[in-house]
């Protein structure tokens, strides 16, 4: 595409207007997962702004989208600390620990009703994505729950991870806290291809999510089609929540995907009868789900409930039965 005729001023005008265009578009496509354009259209835009930013190197923002393409590779991954703790999650197995749950959290919390929240619980790698002002300045594993490996590079490559949230008035600060997947078809793709190339096979998708996120060289990360599924928050300044409902609305609004057949349940009896429903569906979800996440849905009495050292106690996963071996 021919950009010699720009002056600078035009070249910087173009490149902004190609950012939002292109940057709406991954949201359509990889978030919301109706595209709006077909893949040559975006193409070309793309090639538009490359060109541009080849003739103006120093116009590149880092919320440019030629920034998910990857960058040189690193020596090590630089440390992270979480300031808010990612915890991990207790295991329910049956509806009695279910029950169990639901009378400890009223017991607890001296309720005699629970209103709660259910998700998928996705089979990936979790991790931590931080905006500042609305511009992703860093991505980091969860490493123990509180060292954490800085990944920023590999991150900006991840499908539906924005480099810029997608609300005029970002908060001043929030992590995003959610599970890189890779899907089941490009699972079985790669590991063909490692295959053919005498390299040896991811024994599941969750490790191939593992390995390619935490390459050293961000490029390879880039062709390995990896996907974000945000579930919570850690650190946010400047925005609140009622409820896990409403935060996750909130997620999806400004940029994320999120878990597929959320729902608010006005007792644990509801929650178990959508554990049987998701159980049975198990496998029609593109990615690889080992559960569901069961959550008290009010922010504030999570709050109150609060954490032990490694887990919260207003949120607990139901653990799919494990699958019996494909015969
Ligand atoms: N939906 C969710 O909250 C969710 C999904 N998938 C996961 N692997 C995890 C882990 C934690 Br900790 S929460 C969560």
């Amino acid at each position: 595409i021919d950009v010699s005729h720009l002056t600078r001023e035009q070249a910087e005008k173009r490149l902004k207007e190609l950012r939002d265009i292109i940057n709406y578009h991954n949201y359509r496509y990889y978030v919301l997962d109706s595209p709006e354009i077909t893949d040559a259209e975006y193409d070309r835009l793309f090639q538009e702004l490359l060109a541009i930013e080849e003739r103006f190197p120093d116009l590149i923002t880092p919320d440019s989208p030629s920034q998910k393409v990857g960058a040189p590779p690193l020596d090590e991954f630089p440390e992270v600390i979480h300031s808010v703790p990612m915890l991990s999650l207790g295991n329910a197995f049956n509806d009695e620990d279910l029950m169990e749950f639901d009378r400890r959290v009223k017991r607890e919390s001296g309720l005699s009703k629970i209103e709660y929240e259910t998700e998928l619980k996705m089979d990936g790698l979790a991790i931590s994505i931080r905006y500042e002002n609305g511009i992703l300045v860093r991505g980091a594993t969860r490493g123990d729950g509180v060292r954490g490996e800085d990944v920023t590079p590999n991150v900006k490559t991840v499908r539906g991870v924005p480099l810029r949230l997608l609300i005029d008035n970002p908060p001043p600060v929030i992590e995003v806290r959610g599970e890189v997947i890779m899907y089941k078809e490009d699972f079985e793709k790669l590991n063909n291809e490692r295959i053919q190339k005498g390299e040896p096979p991811f024994a599941n998708p969750r490790n191939a999510a593992a390995g390619s996120i935490r390459q050293l060289d961000s490029r390879i990360t880039a062709e390995r089609k990896l996907h974000m599924i945000a579930y919570g928050v850690g650190e946010v300044v400047g925005v609140e929540f009622k409820t896990q409902f409403e935060l996750l609305q909130y997620l999806n609004k400004i940029g994320f995907r999120i878990s597929p057949e959320v729902k608010v349940h006005r007792d644990i009896e509801s929650v178990i009868v959508e554990v049987k429903r998701l159980t049975a569906i198990r496998d029609s979800f593109p990615f690889g789900a080992d559960g569901i996440v069961v959550k008290v849905n009010d922010i504030e009495l999570q709050k109150r409930l609060g954490a032990t050292s490694h887990e919260p106690r207003w949120a607990i996963a139901y653990k799919f039965p494990a699958e019996e071996a494909e015969t």
